[in-house]
Parts: C-alpha cells; sequence; structure tokens
C-alpha cells in the first residue's frame, strides 16, 4: 500500500519523452506522483544531482525528500536538488553572482531588512507606507520590472517607482539582493547569457514541480529557461487551489503550458486517497460555485465515514474551547466520532490541526491550548513563545534556570542595551573559548582585566550581580502575589516597557506587546500560586511553585518546540501554510462572512477575490482526513468591539443538509437508533 500507484499515477511517473502535466484535485497523489517519478528517473539513467525538485515551502521540500530517502535509499537522496524556487535561485546566485556583478558572499536581505533599507530609501520612518512601497515593489519585481522599466499609473506609484530606484542602489552598494531577487537575478541572468544558461540546463536535466498552479510570471519564465528545448519536466497542480493570487501568482501559468508545449502530457488523476465521502462531497460542493476552468472528477472509495460537523461557538474563547474539547474527547474516544469504520485507534496530537484565514486568530487558541496544557506548534505564523518581547523574556529565565545557556546570556544581556556594547561581548566571548567557558562564568573571570578596560568589566560585573540576585530571589519566591511582585519588579529594573516603547514606531504595537508582556507575568504567575485554570476556566489548586521552578518548566516547554517537527503537537496554521499537507482531525476556525471570506471594511469584495477565497476553504476543507469541524461564530472581535457574526457563506455551498451537530444528544440518541434499526433490517433479511 505505501508505495502503490493507480494507473493514472503510473502513467505520469512513467512518461519521461517529454513534457507532463499531472492537473488534478486535492488528495489525488500529485506529490506522491513527483517522489515516485525521482526514484523512475534514477532508473533512467538520470544522476541525483541532474533531477530538481520544486516545492512550495522549505518544509514540504524537507518532506519531500524524506519521502524520497524512503523510496531510494540515503545516498541517492542526498545529492537531489530538492528546494523551493527561492533556494534553487541561491544556489545559482552563489555560483553565477560574478556574472551579474555579486561578489560570492552576496547578503540576503529578509522582510525586516528590507522594510529598514525603503525607510531610509524613501526617507520615511512611517513602517505602514514602508510596508505598501515593500508590497509594490515586490509585485513588480514579479512581473519581471525594475525601477526603469515601471510604468506608473498615479501618484502613489510614481513615489514607489523613485523609491525603488534608490532601493536599487542601496542594494547594489550593499552587495544585498532580497527575496525577489533571487529569482528575478537568475531569470534576468539565463535570459542575457547563453551560456549560463546552458550550463544549467546541463546540470539540471530534469524538473519536477509541485504546486505548480501557484507560480508567479518569473518563476515560468524561470523553469522555462531551465528546461530549454529539451522540455524535460513534469509539473503537477491543481487551479481550485491557487491561492497565491494575491501575491502576484497567476493561473495563466496553467493555461500557457499547453499551447507553449504542444507536446505536452497532461495526465488527470480522479481518485482522492485522502479524505473519507462526507468531507470530499463538501469540498466538491463548494468548489462547484467557482467557474471551471478546468474539468476535473474527485471521488474516494474511503467509505462516507464521520459527517461534516457544523460546531456553533458563542464567540471566540468558546470557540477555542470547543477545539480543546473536541481534541480531548476524539482522543478518548479513539478518532471517530460514530463509525469508527476500521479508522479508529491511537489518536495523537499531530492528527489534530486547527486553520484559521488570519493569524491574529491563532492567539485564543493557543491559550486554551496551554491551558489544557496540550503541547502545539504554530505554523505560517508566530507562535505565542516565538513573540520577540516573549523570547526576550524568556531568555531572562532561561539564564536564571542555567547560568550557561550562552545564547540566552547574550540575548539577557542586550535586552535592553545597558551600555554592553559589541566589542565588550566579542572580547569576553573571545576570553570563553579561550578559557573554555561559558560566557557567563568568564563574567567573573579574575584575568578578564587583560582583555577589558575597568569601565566594561565594571558594567559586566554589575549585569553579573543582578543576575545573581534575581536568581536567589526567584528561588525563594512563591505563591502568584508574590510572583506577580517579583516579576514586575524584574521589569523595572530592566525598564522593560521603556524598551518596547523605544523599539516601535508605532505605540500601538508598542501597547500591544506590551500586553503580551503582562498576560506571560500572569500566566507565570499563576503557575507559581499552584492555580491550574481547567479547559471550562474554573481554576483548582496544586501545590504552589517557585519562580525558578516555572522558569525550569518553560524552559522545557521552549526547548520542546524548538525541537520541530517530530513532536507529537497539534498544528495550528493558516489555511495558506496548510497548503499540499494532511491532517486525521481538522477544525476549521472561525466560518464566518468577514473572516472567511475575508473582507476588511475598507476593501471591496470583487468576484475574483471571492473565488480565490473559496479555493481557500477548497484547500482547508481538503486537508481533513477523518473529520473535519466547520467552526461557525455568533459573535466576534472586530476592533474593540463585538458584533453579530454572520455564518460564512462557504457553510451553505457545502450542502451539508443532513449532517447534524452530533454533539447534541437527541441527534445521537437518533443516530444509535438508525444504527440499531438497521442493524435489526439487517438481520431480517438474513435466511
Ligand atoms: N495510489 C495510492 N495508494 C494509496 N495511497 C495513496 C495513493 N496515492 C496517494 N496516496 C495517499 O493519499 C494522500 C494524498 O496524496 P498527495 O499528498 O500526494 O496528494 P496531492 O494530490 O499532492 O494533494 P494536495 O492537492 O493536497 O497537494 C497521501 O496520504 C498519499 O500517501
Ligand atoms: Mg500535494
Amino acid at each position: 500500500m505505501a508505495d502503490t500507484l493507480n494507473s493514472a499515477q503510473m502513467d505520469a511517473v512513467h512518461h519521461l519523452g517529454g513534457p507532463c502535466l499531472v492537473l488534478a484535485g486535492a488528495g489525488s497523489g500529485k506529490t506522491r506522483v513527483i517522489t515516485h517519478k525521482i526514484a523512475r528517473l534514477l532508473q533512467a539513467d538520470y544522476a541525483p544531482s541532474q533531477i530538481a525538485a520544486i516545492t512550495f515551502t522549505n518544509k514540504a521540500a524537507q518532506e519531500m525528500r524524506e519521502r524520497a530517502k524512503a523510496l531510494i535509499g540515503p545516498r541517492a537522496a542526498k545529492d537531489l536538488v530538492v528546494s523551493t524556487f527561492h533556494s534553487l535561485g541561491v544556489r545559482i546566485l552563489r555560483t553565477e553572482g560574478e556574472r551579474l556583478g555579486l561578489k560570492p558572499q552576496f547578503s540576503i536581505l529578509d522582510s525586516d531588512d528590507v522594510l529598514g533599507v525603503l525607510k531610509d530609501a524613501g526617507g520615511s520612518s512611517d513602517n505602514a507606507l514602508a510596508r505598501r512601497w515593500q508590497w509594490t515593489i515586490s509585485l513588480w519585481k514579479n512581473q519581471g520590472l525594475n525601477a526603469d522599466s515601471v510604468e506608473p499609473q498615479n501618484d502613489d506609484e510614481r513615489i514607489a517607482q523613485q523609491v525603488m530606484k534608490r532601493y536599487e542602489e542601496r542594494l547594489a552598494a550593499y552587495q544585498a539582493v532580497d527575496f525577489d531577487d533571487l529569482i528575478g537575478l537568475p531569470h534576468q541572468l539565463f535570459q542575457r547569457d547563453d551560456e549560463a544558461r546552458a550550463k544549467w540546463q546541463n546540470t539540471l536535466r530534469y524538473l519536477l514541480v509541485d504546486e505548480y498552479q501557484d507560480t508567479n510570471a518569473i518563476q515560468y519564465e524561470l523553469l522555462k529557461s531551465l528546461a530549454g528545448e529539451r522540455a524535460m519536466f513534469t509539473a503537477v497542480g491543481d487551479d481550485d487551489q491557487s491561492i497565491y493570487g494575491w501575491r502576484g501568482a497567476t493561473i495563466e501559468n496553467l493555461r500557457r503550458l499547453p499551447n507553449e508545449y504542444p507536446q505536452l502530457k497532461v495526465i488527470p488523476l480522479e481518485q482522492n486517497y485522502r479524505s473519507t465521502g462526507h468531507i470530499l462531497r463538501a469540498a466538491n460542493a463548494v468548489i462547484g460555485h467557482n467557474p471551471k476552468l478546468f474539468e476535473k472528477k474527485l471521488w474516494s472509495d474511503l467509505g462516507d465515514g464521520d459527517p461534516v460537523q457544523v460546531v456553533e461557538c458563542d464567540n471566540e474563547e468558546h470557540e477555542a474551547e470547543r477545539a480543546v474539547a473536541r481534541i480531548q474527547s476524539l482522543r478518548a474516544q479513539g478518532g471517530a466520532l460514530v463509525n469508527a469504520g476500521g479508522q479508529g485507534g491511537e489518536v495523537a496530537f499531530k492528527d489534530f490541526a486547527v486553520l484559521y484565514r488570519a493569524n491574529h486568530q491563532a492567539r485564543v487558541f493557543e491559550k486554551a491550548l496551554r491551558r489544557a496544557e496540550i503541547p502545539y506548534k504554530v505554523s505560517g505564523g508566530q507562535s505565542f513563545f516565538d513573540r520577540a518581547e516573549i523570547k526576550d523574556l524568556c531568555a531572562w529565565l532561561r539564564l536564571l534556570v542555567n547560568n550557561d545557556d550562552d545564547p540566552a546570556f547574550l540575548r539577557a544581556v542586550t535586552t535592553p542595551k545597558r551600555g554592553i556594547g559589541h566589542q565588550t561581548l566579542g572580547a569576553l566571548g573571545e576570553f570563553s573559548k579561550r578559557f573554555k567557558t561559558s560566557l557567563y562564568e568568564a563574567l567573573f573571570a579574575e584575568s578578564l582585566g587583560t582583555v577589558l578596560n575597568a569601565r566594561a568589566i565594571g558594567s559586566l560585573h554589575e549585569f553579573g550581580r543582578y543576575v545573581n540576585d534575581l536568581e536567589y530571589r526567584a528561588r525563594h519566591t512563591s505563591g502568584s502575589e508574590d510572583a506577580k511582585a517579583l516579576l514586575l519588579g524584574w521589569l523595572k529594573d530592566i525598564d522593560y516597557e521603556k524598551h518596547l516603547y523605544e523599539g516601535e514606531d508605532s505605540e500601538k504595537l508598542a501597547a500591544s506587546r506590551w500586553t503580551n508582556v503582562l498576560d506571560f507575568v500572569d500566566w507565570i504567575a499563576k503557575r507559581c500560586g499552584g492555580e491550574i485554570e481547567n479547559d471550562g476556566g474554573a481554576t483548582f489548586e496544586t501545590e504552589k511553585k517557585t519562580v525558578l521552578d516555572v522558569a525550569q518548566t518553560i524552559s522545557v516547554i521552549i526547548s520542546l518546540a524548538e525541537r520541530g517537527d517530530e513532536q507529537d503537537v497539534v498544528t495550528l496554521s493558516t489555511l495558506h501554510a496548510s497548503k499540499g499537507l494532511e491532517w486525521p482531525h481538522v477544525v476549521l476556525a472561525g466560518v464566518n462572512e468577514g473572516l472567511l471570506p475575508f473582507k476588511s471594511d475598507d476593501d471591496e469584495m470583487t468576484p475574483e477575490r471571492l473565488e480565490e477565497e473559496r479555493r481557500l476553504m477548497y484547500v482547508g476543507i481538503t486537508r481533513a482526513r477523518r473529520t473535519l469541524a466547520v467552526n461557525v461564530l455568533r459573535r466576534r472581535k472586530k476592533g474593540r468591539d463585538t458584533v453579530q457574526a454572520i455564518p460564512s457563506r462557504f457553510i451553505g455551498e457545502m450542502k451539508l443538509h443532513e449532517a447534524k451537530s452530533k454533539e447534541d444528544p437527541r441527534e445521537k440518541l437518533r443516530l444509535l437508533r438508525e444504527a440499531a434499526a438497521k442493524r435489526a433490517a439487517q438481520a431480517d433479511v438474513k435466511p
């Protein structure tokens, strides 16, 4: 079973004579075709290093490599080029940079860096404005334009064009590139340098592209240059899952392919191996409301399974509680709600995902999961423990727990800055390396005077003594009131609130960071008081803990979270980041008008946008293998207000008439009676 392919999948895997497009719905095994095709290519005498498989995210690349490894063994898998478009771009630029006037050690700016350069280039410290520039410039670049070729349509665009010009000059001076350049520059190179193009066409002789529907115009061009005349490639995709239109991805790429490659073999896949019948029918019903680009069918022989549940919730908090309760009860019941259908058994935390439209929706779920002590990770967005301010404070707590934690030391000593500069820390680092001690230990060494002056040593000692003292107090303080006083005192000592306000242009943002900090303090203090909240929000008591004990627990939670993916944890993810993935149990959060389909007050809902939102809903539904809960809020938060919430139009579009909530005891009874009657009827017809 693990290695089988159906006949259409076989056709796709064995078609090696020319370009191939697998155009098929969700869960039909497109990604599986890619991994199997890698194995097939190796048999056909391609060397691993000549095969490039391109995925949409680093995580997908990692997974693809793992799956390939299982099929072809670790040695061959090592040399495969499995990467995202961006990391393929880095690979090309590192070798060819010189032809583009880039030093081999050029730097790559992340989104925050870019924002900084743009503010500088545009002479403005306005974050929101700089973000708009960033957005516009990125869209231009993804259309293959530069500051000279842009044709601005209005005043805003004229200004953005000027900023772009200065931005380009600065990047050239810094020997830096941004994410868009990682694709744009190789593309430009291949346009004008036949030798470089020929070289790479010979290096990467077969290309496989997953999630082809979400490529943009430049990525298409890059693929085309790499594929060249030989056109040896396989692309797999699903137009119904195109969800990055807002970022310049274009479905045109699917339409162009058959025109530009008349020899293209197009292979549909129709069997869905992922989801049970109820889930698949709901998905098909929803996407049926979009105009069809390509006719596709999708069926499953996994049985009906459990009906899709619409879960009505009073508000966001209630929604999160119900999600937690659902996780707990599914685990207790072994997976299936009514008809186990052979699918029951152990249910792990990693079998669950909660998917939502907007990042901020994660927050209440995180809170509820933390309260229920259910481990989770947030993908495609920020987890509470990933927030800069919480990381700052955690660094301090980690340092108290383990003085020799060097990364924690570095973060704490510079947060907030206390006159201990890079030079001092550099010298301390050298010293600690030479004597094989931790930074903290080095700080108190007698001979430190040989590398640092008295003033620097004075500041370091002051910091060290403070950490010592705080640690002592943390070890001896328990009970929520005292813990809270201790923690607030510490924040005051290090002047953390001021640090936040100084580091943030927007006061609103600083205030929200400070609220996070206070939430965090409360959370620790409650634990010190031996107060644990259960999922109903009620509290019960355990024994009191010291601040240091709780800090220790936090250190463990963080290191677990850092250990990554193999962990048995619930996934919280945006719909966008869930693409290509699957879970046995999925909860779709906040399926309400305004949230999904998403609409803010000042933007207009065009038919195109609505269609893209519907595709997102389709992606969400089709992530589920066994059970799907669709949450609908009665009321929801909107800014500071709470407003009446309207169920999403997508709920009606799922056509779930028969699927009533089985959490309703009457409905439960009805189902039991129905099952009993069915059994009786079957018994009757037996001879
Ligand atoms: N022939 C097959 N036999 C058994 N299981 C299969 C087969 N083909 C695919 N599967 C399984 O079905 C699930 C979906 O496959 P896969 O992820 O490749 O689909 P996909 O078309 O890439 O989906 P998406 O559109 O969501 O990316 C996976 O668990 C996969 O292992
Ligand atoms: Mg896939």
